[in-house]
């Protein structure tokens, strides 16, 4: 069969050059109220068990963004109704399961590990063959456990093209009694790999009993967004076993139907109370939640750490900036997404600092130590790679290019720098849209309110 071809080489939309972005200093200390959309993993997981339900569901505040967009047209493309109507203040999607899922499309994952880990897992559900492909960058992202697990649940899995990198482009072959039953796959690369699988257990005839065995005994990371899930499956009347470590049982038996508002993102807020923490500034985050299996929620304990002020009350997370950042040694496993921010943070820093339990950052949207070595080396910082994570050493830093190899991580990291270092040039913006297309208006408005605050300061 022919290879297909990869739809985009950034994450921005297809089509889309890059947009270079002269990241803006702050010329006063930040000061603001910053509102996020929602989250990229409670979107997903909602559409996902949505699709899986003995009824139509709604979505209210779901996150608009390409990763979500990917996941609604993949779902469509499975036979999923999707009504995007409109509320007052947020979005509310209707959400129609099908009778079966039907097999035959060949679905665009982008660069989204939710869709590349959360859909073929569906399409295992489905009579006949479904095929994936997505962005350049995605055919490198690991999917050998998710593999796994679909070959021991009975579906058929087979790579697609010559030069095939052992990822996408693939095509999955189901059917609807698909058995189940004991699976072992390694999920070291991606607690993805697991969720996926755990969502379409209790649809699996014999139900499902999972393991996560190594050989090289690495650990599972994002342990907080395999506990969403299994959150969100109990929410919907599924019993899920995790009382065992890398262990997981789900019976099978329906998914019932359930109306759910998305809460905000609380990873992309990090670069919003980051800028609070390197200017001396202040930001507050309204809606935060006061209990929560978002991994972003460790941004409170992190920016503590460095020094800043942090406190939850009824008007949301406020991060008060001081006058030095201290140095942190941070396992950063199970909140990988804040790697990218925590290590500009750490390169501002008063001494050296080491993050690790992020090996498998290397598989996200890119080699994101390499990355954030490379780019922090250009400005000025002393920058180890180790096996698992970065060691950080401030220097003074100097004004720089700023790579985001299509990953909008790396895009608010370079964001937060140029915050207090002239003349850091993002090479692209348009990345930001694969889970916050608004980031440079809410960014610019974070600034412009802190300005209109310090004048409003200055005349009284
Ligand atoms: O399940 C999810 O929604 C996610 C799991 C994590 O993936 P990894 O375990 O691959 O890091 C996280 O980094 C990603 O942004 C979202
Ligand atoms: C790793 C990430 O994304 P993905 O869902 O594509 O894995 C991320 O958003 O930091």
């Amino acid at each position: 069969m022919t290879e297909p071809t990869a739809t985009t080489q950034t994450s921005s939309e297809p089509g889309v050059g890059p947009q270079p972005w002269a990241a803006p200093i702050a010329t006063v200390p930040v000061r603001a109220t910053v509102r996020v959309p929602g989250s990229k993993s409670e979107t997903a997981r909602a559409l996902v068990l949505a699709a899986l339900a003995d009824r139509p569901s709604t979505i209210t505040n779901g996150l608009d963004a390409r990763d979500t967009r990917l996941m609604r047209d993949g779902l469509r493309a499975l036979g999923v109704r999707i009504d995007d109507g409109d509320g007052h203040d947020a979005p509310v999607w209707t959400v129609t399961p099908p009778e079966r899922f039907t097999a035959g499309a060949t679905i665009d994952c982008g660069l989204a590990g939710t869709v590349m880990r959360f859909l073929p897992p569906l399409a295992a559900l489905a009579e006949g063959r479904t095929s994936f492909d997505g962005d350049e960058a995605a055919r490198v992202r690991p999917m050998a456990g998710l593999f796994d697990g679909l070959a021991d649940a009975g579906a058929h899995v087979e790579p697609i093209g010559e030069g095939n990198r052992g990822g996408l482009p693939f095509a999955v072959t189901g059917r609807p009694d698909l058995p189940g039953g004991v699976i072992t796959i390694d999920a070291s690369a991606s607690s993805q790999f697991v969720s996926g699988l755990l969502m379409i257990g209790a649809r699996l005839a014999g139900g499902l009993d999972l393991r996560h065995v190594s050989q090289t005994g690495a650990a599972v990371p994002s342990a907080p967004n395999i506990a969403m899930t299994v959150a969100h499956l109990r929410e919907r009347g599924v019993q899920v076993d995790d009382s065992r470590p890398d262990h997981w049982i789900v019976s099978p038996g329906p998914v019932a139907a359930r109306d759910v508002t998305i809460g905000p993102d609380l990873a992309n807020a990090a670069p919003f109370l980051a800028a609070a923490a390197v200017t001396g500034g202040r930001v507050t985050v309204p809606d935060w939640p006061e209990r929560t299996d978002q991994p972003g929620d460790r941004i409170q304990e992190v920016l503590a750490l460095f020094g800043a002020e942090v406190a939850l009350d009824a008007d949301g997370l406020t991060v008060t900036g001081t006058d030095q950042l201290h140095a942190v040694d941070l396992d950063l496993s199970d909140a990988s997404e804040l790697t990218p921010v925590v290590a500009v943070l750490a390169a501002l820093a008063d001494h050296t600092s080491h993050l690790h339990g992020v090996a498998h950052i290397r598989g996200h949207e890119t080699d994101r130590l390499a990355a954030l070595a490379t780019d922090l080396e250009a400005v000025g910082a002393g920058v180890r790679e180790t096996d698992d994570g970065l060691t950080v050493h401030p220097k003074l830093l100097r004004s720089s290019g700023w790579l985001t190899y299509a990953d909008h991580r790396m895009a608010h990291a370079g964001a937060v720098l140029g915050l207090v270092i002239d003349d850091i040039v993002l090479d692209d913006i348009g990345c930001v849209g694969k889970t916050m297309p608004e980031f440079p208006v809410l960014w610019q408005r974070m600034l412009d309110d802190a300005v209109r605050a310090d004048e409003e300061l200055s005349a009284s």
